[in-house]
């Protein structure tokens, strides 16, 4: 047997380990699938109906809640994809959205930890809060040198920025030392920020994303929005807009004066350089 953790590895190689871990991660999901739809009765309820059926059909022929309709489509999904069933295109099935409400008054999290939300648990539980701020630290930190490499230009032109619900700051960090320039923080909560590693590369902040998050030029989500259902999504975000001032009058790039120009009327325009950093730009009606 070999291992190849000595060698240096090229990022499409190192992204084809990263999917296949994900894979054994979540191997468990077809098979609970597949066992979910089975006590369901799904097959027969297609069968019943000629070989083909909606979900809603499914869903009003097996008595699932009306309100579980999006949770049978992606069961339906996973199996679909793993060749058990067929699918055509539903006209609903590109929905893939969660909404409040969909899920009854508490997630599949809360029905398996007696009605305690995630983060309420990470207050309770330290070990837990530990094991989850590290198992994202672990994996952010793979992920982001990847994405800062392949795909850093995005922050190019930032001076601050804020990674909200940024745990233990493994996002930020890895922006930072791409772009030492930037300033960059991290709003957690109290039980994230109390055990984050202070390497003075980055600036953490104990708070609430609903209630208020620290300016700056830009705010960075990952792995955040997707814990939370529509409404609570919308007031995040409101959060977000408050935390990055208007823009006013300042330097622009050049895809910024071309949105601009665009957005204006002009059909074209022509930036000439004249005489060191001085241009001239004509704009064309
Ligand atoms: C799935 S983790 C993602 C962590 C990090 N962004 C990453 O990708 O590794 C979600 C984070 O949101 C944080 N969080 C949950 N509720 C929050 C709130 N009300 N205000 C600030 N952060 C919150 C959690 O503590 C946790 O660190």
């Amino acid at each position: 047997m070999s291992c190849h953790a000595e060698q240096e590895l090229s990022t499409p190689d190192m992204l084809q380990g990263h999917i296949e871990l994900h894979h054994h991660l979540f191997g468990y999901l077809k098979s609970m699938a597949l066992r979910c739809a089975a006590d369901l009765g799904v097959p027969s309820a297609i069968h019943r109906r000629g070989g083909a059926a909606t979900i809603s059909d499914i869903a009003a022929d097996t008595g699932v809640h009306p309100a579980k309709l999006p949770h049978l489509r992606r069961i339906m999904r996973v199996l679909t994809g793993a060749g058990i069933f067929a699918a055509n295109d539903e006209p609903s099935s590109g929905r893939r959205r969660r909404r409040d409400g969909d899920t009854g008054a508490a997630t599949l999290y809360q029905a398996a930890h007696g009605g305690v939300p995630a983060w309420e648990m990470t207050k309770r539980d330290s070990s837990y809060n530990r094991a989850l701020n590290e198992a994202c630290a672990v994996d952010t930190s793979f992920v982001m040198d990847i994405a800062v490499r392949e795909g850093g230009d995005v922050f190019r032109g930032l001076s601050s920025l804020v990674d909200v619900g940024g745990g233990h700051g493994a996002a930020a960090m890895a922006i930072a030392r791409a772009f030492p320039h930037i300033k960059c923080s991290v709003l957690d909560l109290p039980q994230a920020i109390s055990e984050a590693p202070a390497d003075g590369m980055v600036n953490f902040v104990a708070g609430n994303m609903f209630e208020y998050i620290p300016p700056a030029n830009a705010v960075f989500l990952k792995y955040v929005l997707h814990c939370w259902g529509e409404q609570d999504c919308i007031k995040i975000l409101q959060q977000c807009k408050k935390a990055i001032p208007a823009r006013g009058g300042g330097e622009r790039e050049e895809h910024e004066w071309k949105k601009i120009f665009l957005e204006a009327g002009f059909s074209d325009y022509k930036i000439k350089p004249i005489l060191g950093f001085i241009s001239v730009i004509e704009v064309y009606p």
